[in-house]
């Protein structure tokens, strides 16, 4: 995992690292003050009981494995790269291991600037729900990832603004009291 500020150039190609000129990086704190949380799980022999420890921990009881590429999803694959690179919000923990490949989430930090998290194979993400953020495939063009959830996947994005959202509002009482 990379964390970084983002240019905030938003003509060029979402694909490009955009780093913010000086590299600004961020560390995995002040990702946790953004209520963001990572772990690293090399994909070794233990990997999956790492992750089902993780799972049992923070109640995560089902999951799934989805596939973003081209060949994989044919069709729908334009339309739904631009629906993830959509600013928007979950009433739910988004929560990625990295089993394959290569991406990007953005997180609005407390300024509502873009941070960049580069993500590869064997990392864990979890973005808290409520928390205004996008994905994008790096040039690569593919990434495989286990999702899980704490209940029934609530796959439906809520794009910004959704300022008065209650997992919005309830995120950002969150955050502040960290601060
Ligand atoms: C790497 S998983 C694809 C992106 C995704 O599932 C999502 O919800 C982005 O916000
Ligand atoms: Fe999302």
């Amino acid at each position: 995992m990379r964390a970084y500020h983002h240019d905030g150039d938003n003509t060029a190609d979402q694909r490009l690292p955009h780093e913010y000129t000086p590299f600004s990086p961020v560390t995995p704190e002040e990702l946790g003050r953004l209520g963001v949380l990572y772990w690293r799980i090399e994909k070794r022999d233990d990997w999956l009981e790492q992750i089902n420890a993780v799972a049992q921990e923070r109640s995560y009881r089902n999951r799934d494995v989805i596939k973003v590429s081209k060949e994989a999803m044919g069709d729908v694959y334009e339309s739904k790269l631009k629906t993830f690179y959509e600013e928007h919000l979950h009433e739910d923990e988004e929560i990625r291991y990295i089993l394959d490949g290569s991406g990007y989430f953005d997180v609005r930090d407390e300024q509502d600037r873009w941070i960049r998290i580069a993500l590869t194979t064997g990392d864990l993400l979890v973005l808290p729900a409520g928390i205004y953020h996008r994905f994008t495939l790096d040039s690569n063009n593919y990434i495989e990832a286990m999702r899980l959830f704490k209940d029934e996947p609530k796959w439906t994005p809520i794009n910004r603004p959704a300022d008065s959202n209650p997992f919005r509002l309830s995120y950002l009482q969150s955050v502040r009291t960290t601060v």
